[in-house]
């Protein structure tokens, strides 16, 4: 099948002739014909398959024809569960919607007011919107409904999950009843209540079950003791031929900053990506990693989620997610587009319950890989239903000798000849990391030192505190912004694991590059924290 069996405007066609796509993929063939219907439709595809094409081209067909109502509102409104998610669709609406001259905007939370105001004072064909602050300007009489024909609810199954529901409902009763209504979600599992309440007589439209998805990419896990072993395998990891671009997931944005820290400081060409940024930093990181200024990101669920960037060969669970979901949706950061990538995920023993939740859910069994020189001295665990243990599959070339095409300096995971390793200066017998692993282990000294520590205010003047520390926090924090969010259940966890692991140097974010010695990775030297390439 081609594009132009699927009758879209002619000046559609030319736009993904110059986008270079040859042919529709399945979720575009088969939910865009339905679209053009009028059917609303609930539609679920893996992870980079097309989806945002899969409702932005029937979308934007609607606009080839000229509304009967002369009125400045959008025809179309997105909603989408984060900012970075909006700005993608945005661009892809307009890219497609190149020679209709269609008029897209974005409406975020974290951005200015007077410009949106701006913007939105405008005559406009789509709107791209987070619930909050799309919520926020309908209520200050911001926004003309009265031409509005289609809703898109991008990635639904997220928008549930952060709570954004209830604003959902707000909105769609905000708008004409007459509308079409186009849902999309990486899974359908959850969503179908969502469907009966807010779409009409829907059809559902599933490309490849679960158990069938993400082929294309190829997923291993490594078994670790502990932090320094995952440091030392990470190390190696990175400098294996084959990986242009990577994403690596930590559980918590203090954490991403600091190991985003250590790998720049280590050559890598890094920055971190999580919801305590500025929006506007978020955005510098997220060109940076499309030009491929930067190569290493490393990140949380709530930022990274939708992101598309072709160069991304590797994801690393640095720390595995608590959620089934959020695993699916992390290594779908690569072997997009009909691409191949590769995920590793870094897991111990005691992650054995998050393994066995990963399974269930992908349907994909884990078989434990190990590379030469990087072997678990713990007896790996990989007990299941039929009671599997597993020893670890060897990977890499097996000749005992760690891999890496340079600047290794890995195996020695007791510490060994530090002289010849790279961090010296004021970093002596550490290796990058190492900042993590001490936060994420009792250590008594630190300890004692907790009551005393000290917030980012007091350290930078950033008002910042690193006391609220999870993604769910994030979320939360949107809750509170916004009202009437639901987080999910587990956003009631303990939440301030950062309290308990304290500082171990009672403050951080002096802005002082640290003393890096014989880089082995890369030549620059580390100017500043965070946005580092
Ligand atoms: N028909 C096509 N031919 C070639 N490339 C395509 C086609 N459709 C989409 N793409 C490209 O595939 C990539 C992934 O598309 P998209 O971001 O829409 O995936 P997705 O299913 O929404 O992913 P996610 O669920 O992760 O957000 C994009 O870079 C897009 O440009």
């Amino acid at each position: 099948m081609s594009f132009a069996d699927l009758n879209l405007d002619p000046s559609i066609l030319r736009a993904l002739t110059e986008a270079g796509y040859e042919s529709p993929t399945p979720i575009q063939a088969q939910s865009i014909p339905e679209a053009l219907q009028g059917r609303d439709i609930m539609a679920s595809a893996q992870t980079g398959t097309g989806k945002t094409a899969a409702f932005t081209l029937p979308a934007l067909n609607l606009l080839a024809t000229q509304h009967p109502v002369r009125s400045r509102g959008p025809r179309i409104l997105v909603l989408t569960p984060t900012r970075e998610l909006a700005a993608q669709v945005n661009e892809a609406a307009r890219k497609y919607g190149k020679f209709l001259r269609a008029r897209c905007v974005s409406i975020v939370g974290g951005m200015p007011y007077p410009l949106q105001n701006k913007l939105l004072s405008q005559p406009l064909d789509i709107l791209v919107a987070t619930p909050g602050r799309f919520i926020d300007h309908l209520e200050r009489g911001r926004i003309d409904l009265s031409r509005l024909q289609m809703l898109v609810l991008d990635e639904a199954d997220r928008m549930l999950d952060m709570g954004f529901m209830p604003d959902v409902e707000r909105i769609c009763d905000a708008l004409p009843a007459e509308r079409q209504t186009l849902l999309f979600s990486a899974t359908l599992d959850g969503i179908m209540d969502i469907g009966k309440r807010f779409l009409r007589d829907p059809i559902t439209i599933q490309v490849a079950g679960q158990k069938d998805k993400h082929a294309n990419i190829e997923q291993r896990l490594h078994f670790v003791d502990d932090m320094n072993h995952k440091n030392k395998l990470l190390e190696h990891l990175l400098v294996e031929p084959g990986v242009n671009q990577a994403i690596i997931f930590t559980s918590t944005k203090r954490h991403a900053d600091l190991l985003a820290e250590d790998l720049y400081a280590a050559g890598h060409k890094t920055a971190a990506l999580h919801g305590d940024m500025t929006q506007g930093a978020r955005n510098r990181t997220l060109t940076k990693l499309r030009h491929g200024d930067v190569k290493v990101l490393v990140a949380t669920d709530v930022a990274a989620r939708g992101i598309d960037v072709h160069g991304i060969t590797h994801v690393i669970n640095y720390d595995l997610p608590k959620f089934a979901e959020d695993y699916v949706h992390r290594i779908g950061r690569t072997g997009r587009a009909n691409n191949t990538g590769i995920a590793i995920s870094f897991a111990s023993n005691t992650d054995r319950h998050l393994l066995r939740k990963i399974e269930q859910y992908t349907g994909h069994k884990f078989q434990p890989a190990v590379i030469a020189g990087f072997e678990p001295k713990r007896a790996v665990r990989m007990d299941d239903g039929e009671g599997r243990r597993s020893n670890g599959k060897r990977h890499g070339s097996g000749n005992g000798r760690p891999q890496g095409k340079s600047g290794f300096r890995g195996n020695n995971r007791d510490g060994g000849n530090r002289e010849n390793r790279e961090f010296r200066g004021n970093r002596e017998n550490s290796s990058f990391g190492d900042r993590v692993m001490r936060e994420g282990q009792p250590n008594r000294a630190r300890d004692a030192r907790q009551g005393e520590q000290k917030t980012d205010r007091e350290v930078n003047g950033n008002s910042k505190s690193y006391t609220k520390d999870t993604d769910f926090q994030f979320a939360r924090a949107l809750t509170e912004e916004f009202g009437q969010r639901r987080p999910r259940s587990s956003n009631n966890q303990p939440a301030n694991k950062q309290e308990r692991f304290g500082n171990p140097n009672g403050h951080r974010g002096n802005n002082k590059p640290r003393a890096t010695g014989n880089k082995s990775f890369g030549e620059s030297s580390p100017k500043r924290p965070r946005s580092f390439a």
